[in-house]
């Protein structure tokens, strides 16, 4: 039987939580735990590319600090390639990797090339490999001019190329990226998702964990994606499949000018079965799943009615958002 990649039982992590006057009084009545985790069950397969979609809070980072032997778990258990997180982690720590996108890794005083250098040999990468893997990867995000700069001296960017590279040069058997794009450009981010899917197609045997909170990022990766909030898996699935589960109900975007909120008059008209509101500095997106297409009708008479003035108003295709919002009841941001 093929050993998965990750596989988690109940896993479940508590934080302890100080109460208001922790410092004067810890009295142990005043300390309240606080489940990140609350019993998660995944199996994630070796080959494939597995996505973590959860809004801030939602428990993606501890989950990752847990399967990367960082952080211990209060319950349940946790095994990479077979082996235990807790009583193998030694074992298991050469054959993965980890990048957590806004992490400051490395040292200041040394040059891009010579951190990527040290961080390799550390994980035993022959040296006649080393110069090769990290001048391909400097190459491909585009930090190929920095590669003799201090680190002291790079923009926030430019450290997170410099981490990303770090997680790609040791050759990780399972991989896992935290928030791989955060606060990178816009090319650098299709650069970047754009060698993930490279790098793994080059060799069927690599897994590959990201979490991300950007919907579009997570549907163009990932073969399948589990929706986490609160600590607890919601949905887990294929992109496609999770969006189809929504698909009964026609959604429609209206584009309106800003003004009175009219969202708690739509929700409540008979045949919408959600609706939500995002601002924009110009304009307020609606966007409602309707029962049947013919509701829109009395949708545009309720926003009309309300005070809403209509700039556009289009049908659209559903979104990983709509599963999220269809799974808890708002949008991911
Ligand atoms: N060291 C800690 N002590 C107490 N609570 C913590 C600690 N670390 C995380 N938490 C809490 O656990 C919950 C899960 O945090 P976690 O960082 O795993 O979320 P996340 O899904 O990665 O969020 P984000 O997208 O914002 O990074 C949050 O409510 C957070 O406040």
């Amino acid at each position: 039987m093929e050993v998965p990649a990750i596989r988690t039982v109940g896993l479940t992590r508590l934080y302890r939580k100080p109460r208001k006057g922790w410092l004067r009084r810890r009295k142990a009545e005043e300390v309240k735990d606080f489940v990140a985790l609350g019993g998660v069950d995944l199996e994630v397969r070796p080959g494939e590319l597995f996505g973590l979609l959860g809004p801030n809070g939602a428990g993606k980072t501890t989950l990752i600090k847990i399967l990367t032997t960082l952080l211990a778990p209060t319950a349940g258990t946790a095994e990479i390639d077979g082996l235990d997180v807790v009583t193998h982690a030694k074992q298991l720590r050469p054959i993965i990797n980890m990048v957590s996108g806004g992490e400051t890794s490395g040292y200041g005083i040394l040059n891009v090339r010579e951190n990527l250098w040290m961080f390799s040999r550390i994980y035993g990468v022959p040296n006649e490999l080393v110069a090769k893997r990290i001048d391909r990867m400097l190459g491909i995000v585009g930090l190929t001019e920095k590669a003799n700069s201090r680190l002291s001296h790079l923009s926030t960017g430019q450290r997170q190329k410099m981490n990303f590279c770090r997680g790609f040069i040791t050759d990780p058997k399972i991989l896992f990226l935290d928030e791989p794009t955060l606060g990178l450009d816009v090319t650098a981010a299709r650069n970047i998702r754009g060698f993930i899917k490279e790098w793994m197609k080059e060799n069927p045997a690599r897994t590959m964990l990201l979490t991300t909170h950007y919907m579009a990022e997570a549907d163009e990766l990932c073969d399948r994606l589990a929706i986490i909030d609160q600590g607890k898996v919601l949905a887990c699935d294929t992109p496609a499949n999770l969006k189809r589960k929504v698909q009964e109900y026609p959604i429609f975007e209206l584009s309106l000018s800003p003004g009175r909120d009219v969202l708690s008059d739509v929700s409540k008209l008979p045949g919408v079965h959600q609706a939500t509101r995002t601002e924009t500095p110009t304009t307020v997106e609606l966007k409602v799943a309707l029962k049947e297409d013919s509701i829109i009708g009395s949708v545009v008479q309720g926003v009309i009615a309300g005070g809403g003035k209509i700039q556009t108003l289009k049908k659209v295709e559903p979104t990983l958002e709509d599963v999220f919002i269809e799974l808890v009841g708002h949008g991911l941001g």
